[in-house]
């Protein structure tokens, strides 16, 4: 799956929609075992959850949005399929979490592409089920570092704290992620799925027994003036830095 949606892959619900959609298709397709995630626009993978979505919008909105969110993440997380990121270019929050969802990560070796969990510096918090993706990762202590300082790493240091598999030349990158992918899909299927599902069972429970509620806080959360203030800071900051 190619991600096309310039300037930055940014996570609209129609986006997220159509990326549901999609991996239903593939999960559904007897055919299909494999699926490797990259983009189609230079040097980004995804900017993360599209921010014009989460300000000035009506609460049904909000709540539309944020499970949108959800079901791409139950669905990624929870594939039976092998999922491999090759990730080609920046990949904040909503776009690592894309990443830290699949089986393995590849990034291309390039210093000025970074990623991580960063909401915390746009003000806002990563929400539990993301906090847990990234633990089941990098580990407790890195998250817990990383999360609260909102880092983004650069694809080097990714690689050292283990938020990325392995480094591989921009060129060599989707040659790469196909001979992971063959590594991957010579075991047998039925082995290889129940012990994903038994590795990140725990985690996907924990989000569908609260969805209901976790899409309660999301509204509550971004409704208030104080983060509808920080949210549109951001995206002047964002603006600016262009020109
Ligand atoms: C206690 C209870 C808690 C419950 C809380 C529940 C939930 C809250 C948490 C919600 C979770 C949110 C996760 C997210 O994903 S938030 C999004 C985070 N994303 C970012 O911070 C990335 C921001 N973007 C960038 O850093 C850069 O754009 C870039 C991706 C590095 C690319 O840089 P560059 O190539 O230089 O491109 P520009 O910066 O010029 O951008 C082009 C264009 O795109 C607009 N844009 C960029 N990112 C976004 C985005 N995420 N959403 C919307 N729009 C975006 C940017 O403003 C430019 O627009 P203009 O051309 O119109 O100026």
């Amino acid at each position: 799956m190619k991600f096309k949606s310039p300037p930055v892959n940014s996570l609209s619900l129609e986006f997220l929609t159509e990326f549901s959609i999609g991996l239903e298709k593939l999960e559904n397709n007897r055919a299909c075992r494999g699926v490797i995630i990259t983009s189609a626009v230079p040097k980004i993978f995804s900017s993360g959850l599209d921010i014009t979505e989460m300000c000035g919008k009506s609460v049904e909105h909000y709540g539309e949005f944020w499970r949108a969110v959800q079901e791409m993440w139950l669905r990624l997380y929870g594939s039976n399929m092998v999922t491999v990121a090759a990730v080609n270019g920046s990949s904040p929050a909503g776009g690592c979490l894309i990443a830290l969802s699949c089986d393995y990560r590849i990034m291309a070796e390039n210093p000025k592409f970074s990623i991580g969990l960063n909401e915390a510096q746009l003000g806002i918090v990563a929400p539990f089920w993301f906090k847990d993706t990234f633990v089941n990762v990098v580990g407790h202590r890195i998250a817990e570092r990383s999360l609260q300082l909102g880092s983004l790493h650069p694809a080097p240091e990714a690689q050292r704290l283990g938020l990325v598999d392995e480094l591989v030349p921009e060129e060599k990158l989707m040659e790469k992620a196909a001979a992971v992918m063959a590594q991957w899909l010579a075991l047998p299927d039925h082995a290889r799925q129940l012990t994903k599902t038994m590795m990140r069972k725990a985690v996907l429970d924990r989000l569908v027994a609260h969805r209901e509620e976790d899409i309660k806080n999301f509204i509550t959360f971004v409704s208030k003036e104080s983060i509808q203030k920080s949210l549109r800071m951001y995206m002047e900051m964002l603006k600016k830095r262009k020109s």
